[in-house]
């Protein structure tokens, strides 16, 4: 993929999260890897969704060196740059202040699979991350929030729960690609929202058992050998 089509992903990721109705004003930030030229497309910092063009997305390395510098990137480049050195694989990471995803992110509430709706996207709870000290807050705040994302996943495969909740702040959602990154992070959200309504109603509700959960998710995302015959009907 070249720069022009990486940026113009990055630029369609951005706006699908406008669209869908997870980011207002200038919060929230999507970007984009190649990881065949290890270039980063990344939404420039402050600038209104309705005047973004895929020309203002900033391209940078993946160690966080400008390639062009039209605007500054997002004041989150750190954690996305975090992100895609520590987990192989993900070619896209959107982050954005959706209501409920950013409801548990600040009352620190880990989002349990409670249905088939959350299994089919996420392999399991999706993790709140631990609170940063002060000192990463004073030293290297946006590179420390990946830092504990990439901590929260300790163990875990990021591509089987593709998103975690920073404390306090709100969700970091990943994918293969940018779109794939935006269209989890309205997942997360829609998740986020029956979780809530379910918890209202059961607040002792536990998890889905586990063969339901992997029933769903694998047959979406599994191996066909696993579920073949009934994945094919
Ligand atoms: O997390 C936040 C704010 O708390 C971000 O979502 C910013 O609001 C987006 O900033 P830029 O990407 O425009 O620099």
């Amino acid at each position: 993929m070249d720069l022009t089509e990486l940026k113009a992903a990055v630029c369609e990721a951005n706006l699908a999260t406008v669209q869908t109705g997870l980011v207002m004003a200038t919060f929230g930030n999507a970007s984009g890897v190649d990881r065949e030229t290890g270039l980063v497309a990344i939404k420039p910092s402050g600038v209104p969704y309705d005047r973004m063009t895929s020309d203002d997305m900033v391209a940078v390395r993946l160690d966080g060196s400008v390639v062009d510098n039209h605007y500054k990137p997002s004041s989150d480049l750190d954690t996305h740059l975090l992100l895609y050195r520590a987990f192989d694989g993900v070619g896209g990471v959107v982050h954005t202040h959706s209501t409920f995803a950013t409801i548990f992110a600040q009352a620190l509430t880990p989002i349990p699979c409670f249905g088939t709706t959350h299994a089919d996207y996420f392999r399991g709870t999706v993790p709140v991350t631990r609170h940063l000290t002060e000192a990463e807050i004073a030293d290297s705040y946006v590179a420390s929030t990946g830092q504990a994302i990439i901590d929260a996943f300790a163990g875990r495969d990021p591509l089987e729960v593709p998103a975690a909740l920073v404390a306090g702040h709100g969700p970091f959602v990943w994918g293969r690609t940018p779109a794939e990154a935006a269209m989890n992070a309205h997942i997360l959200e829609e998740c986020a929202r029956m979780a809530w309504y379910s918890l209202q109603l059961r607040p002792d509700l536990g998890s889905l058992p586990v063969a339901l959960r992997d029933r769903h998710f694998l047959r979406k995302h599994g191996q066909a050998a696993t579920y073949g015959q009934e994945t094919r009907a």
